[in-house]
């Protein structure tokens, strides 16, 4: 008899075996317009098996054999049902069989101790110690095999080889299809259960939909992610780790003071994601990368078109950083008709606004980087000005070492080199040197407002954020603009009452004052009124006359 397909529908394996993009476009896209939920567990499973066959086991497919590891391009794997089936009653046997859902009967909604027990049978099933920032280890499948198979397998292939030229002929290759059949069962063998801390928390849910909690979500922020739940997704919880060296802190709600004011959640405006938007992160988290210098193009594609079905149903509107990964995407290889990268970006920016009350950063990081790399140089200093203006709003934690990172790296290695590139340009080309960023108050004007928003950040935190090392690279970079164009940025001291706009109570409306800077205040909670000084920073090219010195 043949196993009882666990709970897949004919319309999910009408698709297989899956033998390119295109098949899996349309299961993903079957099951993202169909009446029902996507099921999280099937398609990461889908997803993180054609990424470790194209990725990962390169040298296991027949095709790869003859030729050297580099050239080799294998077009697309084959993915048998078979193993799909295998690999999610693994899974589902393994959340059923521990979770005994007879005690949690009754209430519909999740509580937190299933939350908090689901999340215990995924942890504690972990490989006791592995590297946990490696790549491909954020899907289900890497957390259902083991990665460490592919040593194991060396003597299978040896075995194969030796058979292979025993018998001569072609003809005798095993096709892959065969092999495939008869390679899992070693699969299902080798425990080794691997997964990072994205993965863990997408694991969660995904076992909570299998259990029947469709209220069980993932919420995610720029760097961390953790559950929703309950009536409205009221309740949160920690179900993963975060960083190196931090004590998890898995079952309890996020809240309470670091929640508040660290960047790493968001103040309160996480991404709150429903069944199609965790279609989305697991889409997003699709690594292409088969080492430091090479992508898998096959998968950089399936990534793009998959994020262009979610973007076409609307699955993307509430979520910046998925869209800022498609405008990555189209600046490697373009879609003919579709948004520019610089579209996406300012999409990505302005699901932000909306949503998020302009509190995420990535999306300007992303601008900006772009701008960077394309020798638009203004309009990086502008975006990375705006990235600086939403940090402020923050309380520099010692769990928010990557947007950390992110600054130092472009306060300290981007800006030097776009400065050094520019000032070379102004020596090669004098006659274009009214073009010039140097030349530009506003660039100037905007790289005082990325050092403004940094210090912003800092104020009330209770960790530094700079430190001479950060000054050196300050002080080179003012010191390439000319005396000229800094006496023409316009710093207006201004007394004036400030009144207090709280972030959270004004719905965190972002208020400019009269003189276009965004209020410090809005993070120090001050209670009452105060004489506020406020300095304006604005790039005026007009040169007012007694400063130019007449
Ligand atoms: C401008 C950038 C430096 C380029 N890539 C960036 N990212 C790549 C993709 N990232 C993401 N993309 C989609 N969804 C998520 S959820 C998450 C927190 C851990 F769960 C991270 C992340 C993280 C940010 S930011």
């Amino acid at each position: 008899h043949s196993i009882k397909m666990a709970g897949f529908r004919d319309d999910q394996k009408c698709t297989f075996p899956l033998q390119s993009i295109q098949d899996v476009v349309k299961l993903f896209r079957i099951e993202l317009e169909r009446g029902d939920e996507p099921n999280l567990a099937l398609l990461s499973i889908v997803v993180g098996s054609v990424e470790n066959l194209l990725t990962c086991n390169r040298y296991l497919s027949p095709r790869n054999e003859t030729e050297s590891e580099q050239n080799v391009k294998p077009n697309f794997p084959i993915l048998e049902l078979s193993t799909v089936e295998a690999l999610y009653c693994k899974f589902e046997s393994q959340i059923k069989g521990c979770v005994d859902v007879t005690q949690y009967r009754g209430n519909s909604y999740a509580s937190r101790e299933l939350v908090k027990k689901t999340s215990d049978i995924i942890w504690s099933s972990l490989t006791r110690s592995y590297c946990k920032d490696r790549a491909h280890l954020q899907t289900l499948y890497s957390y259902l095999t083991a990665s460490d198979l592919q040593h194991d397998c060396s003597w299978l292939l040896k075995l194969e080889r030796v058979a292979t030229q025993k018998a001569g002929s072609k003809k005798d290759l095993l096709s892959e299809r065969e092999r495939g059949s008869w390679r899992y069962p070693i699969l299902m063998a080798t425990q080794g259960n691997k997964l990072d801390c994205f993965g863990v928390a997408f694991a969660v849910v995904a076992a909570c939909q299998i259990l029947g909690y469709s209220d069980v979500h993932l919420a995610l922020s720029e760097d961390h992610a953790w559950v929703i739940f309950g009536k409205d997704g009221e309740e949160t919880a920690e179900v993963t780790w975060h960083g190196k060296g931090n004590e998890d802190k898995r079952g309890q709600p996020v809240c309470g003071p670091t929640a508040q004011k660290s960047w790493l959640y968001l103040n309160g405006h996480p991404v709150k994601c429903n069944r199609h938007t965790e279609v989305a992160a697991l889409v997003s988290g699709i690594n292409p990368s088969i080492s430091a210098t090479a992508d898998s193009k096959e998968l950089a594609t399936l990534q793009q078109k998959l994020l262009w079905l979610l973007y076409d149903q609307g699955d993307l509107k509430n979520y910046p950083m998925a869209i800022g990964n498609l405008g990555d995407l189209e600046e490697i290889n373009p879609t003919p008709g579709r948004s520019s990268p610089i579209d996406l970006f300012h999409q990505a920016i302005f699901a932000a606004q909306t949503h998020y009350a302009n509190h995420h950063v990535y999306p300007y990081t992303y601008l900006g980087g772009f701008f960077y790399r394309n020798g638009q140089y203004k309009d990086a200093l502008e975006a990375w000005a705006n990235a600086a203006d939403v940090i402020r709003k923050y309380n520099y934690g010692r769990e928010d070492e990557e947007i950390y990172k992110e600054f130092l790296e472009i306060a300290n290695d981007l800006i030097p080199h776009l400065v050094k590139v520019v000032s070379n340009q102004a020596i090669e080309a004098p006659e274009k040197a009214e073009s010039n960023c140097l030349h530009d108050p506003q660039c100037f004007a905007h790289l005082l407002r990325f050092y403004d928003g940094l210090c912003a950040w800092e104020e009330e935190s209770s960790t530094p954020v700079l430190h001479i090392g950060w000054a050196r690279p300050l002080v080179a970079t003012i010191s390439k603009f000319p005396a000229k164009t800094r006496s023409h940025v316009d710093i207006k001291i201004s007394e004036e009452k400030e009144e207090k706009v709280d972030d959270e109570k004004n719905g965190s409306v972002n208020r400019r004052h009269s003189h276009g800077r965004r209020d410090s205040l809005q993070k120090n909670d001050v209670k009452n009124e105060e004489d506020i000084v406020k300095t304006k920073v604005n790039g005026s090219t007009n040169v007012s006359d007694k400063k130019a010195g007449k």
